[in-house]
Parts: structure tokens; C-alpha cells; sequence
């Protein structure tokens, strides 16, 4: 064990009550919106070829013409009543939201820079009406910063000398600034989810990181940070040099989803996930290929089953509607869930053995398991096969409880589901399970006697 001041304090998972109901959410949704938004990915009729919200690197781009978008940005028909009605819709219980992206452009009016939602045409507040819109549709509001900050003269990638590091010290405090702003502006936030946090200027300042940490959660008591915020004595990140997580929940999770159970390594976590390729703010045109609805489906069915969220991204245009696909993605999804929620809200890892038609989840609390079905086998049946000492007492079809499925109990307490002959929904479905501990197999009785 390496002594360490500032790495992980505690052991283990979050048990208290703000963490168990991050922990029920399942489906999330991520939103990038900034002056990038404007640009859409393209530039002078040229399209840049990586994520849009980093159009400003692309060498076509002069950063002055980049850094004065936002004196364009004038979304008048930003509707945030109209985006939380949408989240609802799609049954997406929070919302992380980009306050300020790399760029450093600012959402919320700061009293910490020009550069601020203040200097657009649009001058008003964007945040404000966004957290109250969510929070009355009763869908929680997580706010993403990203410490790196290309437009602050102060703003460094390594410390090498110590102009570096006085500077990067007026840095720190910019940062810590602006983050008490948004948390004294929008004290109904549940949680930071904090990014550009890769940099050896931020893997040297571990014990700062330690301490912002501690301040923001004396701040708003309850708050829910993940691992990127952190670095610890020796610049390892999420996890510290003792292999322990240092943050709430993993956050490493970006455009993939761990394999295997193990690959949790025990932690919460969530995996944010763009519809297209890569690329979250507005990408006028998408590259490569897009992930239909039942592929994101399967996406959060698989994060689920292993104990995960899955935070489904937008990028919506500068004039703040969301394009058809990120609609259509939207209102497939709710349909889906408004038939078979109960297998994604409130549940976690079964831990029983993986099969081939699909994932298993597990209500919290209650011996009620789900199967989220997408691969029916040719013989129409599925296997089920729960510990040892486990047995399945009944099985509902979520959303169309007439279809006869019948349950047949083969070894060990294992089940074969059979559907009914030429049972097709042509998207995945949902199979609830009662189950219960045997309570004798018999075995004992012969060992007594
Ligand atoms: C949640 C995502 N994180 C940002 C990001 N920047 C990266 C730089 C290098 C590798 C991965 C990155 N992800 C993306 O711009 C988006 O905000």
C-alpha cells in the first residue's frame, strides 16, 4: 500500500441516499450545445473530419474567427420546455449538460470572463430555464465543465516553469470561481461531471483537485462527482496508485461499454454515448455510421446488466432544435421503455450466467430478474439457468401479458422459455422472472438419513 494524501478516501461504493438514486437512474441523456453548434462541423464549405466541438483546433479555422461565434449565438427559438418534454418522453431520468466545453465559452452569464452567454445577442441566461425545465418533468440535472479552457491566457498543458505554474495557479482559482457560480446559480444540481482533465498541467496539481473536490461537496452536500476530476500525489488518475477509484463513479466509460462484469471492478459508472460515431455537439453531416434505435437499446441493456447508465448525447443546432434522427432516436426509445422500464429503472447486475439471446437485469431489492431478449434462438426457446438452489417460478412477457410463454423447468433449477410458435415483435422484449431460493433438493434429507 502507497502512502498517499490525496487519493481515494474512501473504499467501496457510495451507500448514501443521493448516490442510490444515481445508481436507479439506467438511461441518461447527454447535451453538447456551444458556439461549435454554429458551425455544425463545417467551415467555408468544408467539412472537419473529427468530433464537431473540436472544429477549433482544425487549422482552417483561425482561432479569432472561432472565438468570436458567440457574438452569432442568438437561439431564439430555444424552447428548454420543449427539450425536457422530448427527455421525458424518452424516459431518460437525468440530464448532464455542457456549461463550458474546451473552448471555454460559457453558457451561464460569469462574472469571471467576457466570454459568457452575456456577450451574445441572445444575452439571457441558458442554464437557469434548462435546470427548471428538467427539474419540473422530474428528471435530475448533472452539469458538465471542462477544466481545460482554450480561450484563458493562463490555461497550460504542462507546468515547466514557473511563470507555468504562477499562472496556472490564477487558473485554478478561475476554475474554482466559476464552478462556485454554477453551483450557487443552480443549487438544484445533483452532480459535476467534469472533462479536459488529461493534462500533465492537472496530473501535477493532485492535492488542488483534492481539495476542490472536498470544497465543492461542502458546498452542496450530496454532490456526485465521478473520477475525472481527480489526479492524486503522483498524477495517476481515476484510479489512485493503490488501484482505488477515486470519485463517486467511474467515468472513463466515453463511446464504450465495458465486456464483462469484471471489467467494473466493482464500482459505479456510467457510459456517455454519441448516435453517430464520435462527435457531440451539432455535426452537420454525420460520418460513417449512426446507431439505429434498437442498437442503443441494446446499448443501455448491456449497461444495465452490468450494473452501469448508459447517457444517451444530442447536439442540438446553434438555433437550438435537434435534428430528425436525434428525434426519431428519442421517441423510439420512450416507446420502448414506456413498454419495458421496469427491466431498467431501479435494477442492477444479476449476476447470473450470461446467455446468448440477451441480458439479464435485477430489480434492486426484490428476487425479480428481467430478461431483455434481442437474439431469439431458431428452436424459439430460451434458456435459463440461475445459480444453483435458485429456481424460476413464473415468466410474464413485459407489455403483452396474454402471449403464452410456458416455462419448463429442466436441471438444477434451470428453465426453457418457449414462445410461441412464430413469436416475432421485430424489436427486443422483455421477459419478467419470479424466482426463489429451493428450499430443499432433497440432497439433505439423503446426507441425514
Ligand atoms: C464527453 C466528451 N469528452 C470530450 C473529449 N475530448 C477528448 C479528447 C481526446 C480524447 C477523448 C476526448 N473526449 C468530447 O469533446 C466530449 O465532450
Amino acid at each position: 500500500k502507497i502512502e498517499l494524501q490525496h487519493g481515494a478516501h474512501r473504499t467501496g461504493k457510495r451507500t448514501d441516499a443521493d448516490m442510490q438514486t444515481w445508481r436507479t437512474y439506467g438511461l441518461g441523456q447527454f447535451i453538447h450545445w456551444g458556439a461549435y453548434s454554429l458551425l455544425g462541423g463545417k467551415y467555408n464549405g468544408e467539412y472537419y473530419n473529427g468530433a464537431a466541438e473540436w472544429i477549433r483546433v482544425w487549422n482552417k479555422v483561425p482561432n479569432a474567427v472561432y472565438d468570436n461565434l458567440y457574438k452569432q449565438f442568438n437561439p431564439q427559438q430555444y424552447n428548454p420546455t420543449q427539450w425536457a418534454a422530448m427527455a421525458k418522453q424518452m424516459g431518460v431520468k437525468y440530464l448532464t449538460f455542457t456549461t463550458k466545453h474546451h473552448d471555454g465559452f460559457c453558457l451561464w452569464p460569469s462574472k469571471t470572463t467576457s466570454y459568457t452567454i452575456a456577450g451574445t445577442p441572445y444575452k439571457k441566461d441558458i442554464i437557469k430555464p434548462l435546470v427548471e425545465a428538467y427539474t419540473k418533468a422530474g428528471i435530475d440535472v448533472y452539469l458538465y465543465f471542462s477544466v481545460m479552457d482554450w480561450s484563458h491566457p493562463d490555461w497550460r498543458y504542462d507546468l515547466k516553469t514557473r511563470e507555468d505554474t504562477i499562472a496556472f495557479d490564477r487558473f485554478k482559482k478561475f476554475t474554482k470561481d466559476q464552478l462556485t457560480e454554477l453551483l450557487t446559480l443552480y443549487p438544484e444540481t445533483k452532480g459535476l461531471w467534469f472533462d479536459g482533465t488529461w493534462d500533465n498541467s492537472w496530473k501535477k496539481s493532485g492535492a488542488f483537485t483534492d481539495s476542490l473536490e472536498q470544497y465543492l461537496k461542502a458546498l452542496r452536500p450530496g454532490l456526485i462527482i465521478g473520477s475525472r476530476l481527480r489526479a492524486d500525489d503522483l498524477g495517476n488518475r481515476h484510479n489512485d496508485a493503490n488501484g482505488l477509484l477515486m470519485g463517486d463513479y467511474e467515468q472513463g466509460w466515453e463511446r464504450k461499454i465495458p465486456k464483462t462484469y469484471a471489467d467494473v471492478h466493482g464500482n459505479d459508472w456510467d457510459c456517455v454515448m454519441t448516435i453517430p460515431e464520435n462527435g457531440w455537439g451539432y455535426q452537420e453531416k454525420w460520418l460513417g455510421h449512426w446507431k439505429t434505435s434498437n442498437e442503443l437499446i441494446e446499448m443501455l441493456a448491456q449497461c444495465v446488466s452490468l450494473g452501469g447508465n448508459l447517457v444517451v448525447n444530442f447536439g442540438p443546432k446553434g438555433d437550438g432544435s435537434f435534428r430528425p434522427e436525434e428525434m426519431t432516436a428519442a421517441k423510439d426509445i420512450g416507446a420502448w421503455m414506456k413498454i419495458n422500464s421496469n427491466a431498467i429503472y431501479n435494477c442492477e447486475y444479476a449476476g447470473w450466467e450470461k446467455q446468448d439471446w440477451g441480458y439479464y437485469t435485477k430489480r434492486t431489492g426484490e428476487n425479480k430478474y428481467y430478461m431483455i431478449v434481442f437474439n431469439v434462438p431458431v428452436s424459439g426457446s430460451l434458456k435459463v439457468q440461475p445459480p444453483r438452489n435458485w429456481t424460476v417460478t413464473k415468466a410474464t412477457l413485459l407489455g403483452d401479458a396474454t402471449k403464452n410463454i410456458s416455462l419448463e423447468k429442466i436441471d438444477y433449477g434451470g428453465s426453457f422459455i418457449h414462445l410461441p410458435k412464430g413469436f416475432s415483435t421485430g424489436k427486443p422484449f422483455v421477459i419478467e422472472l419470479e424466482t426463489q431460493k429451493a428450499t430443499g433438493t432433497g440432497n439433505e434429507q439423503k446426507a441425514k438419513t
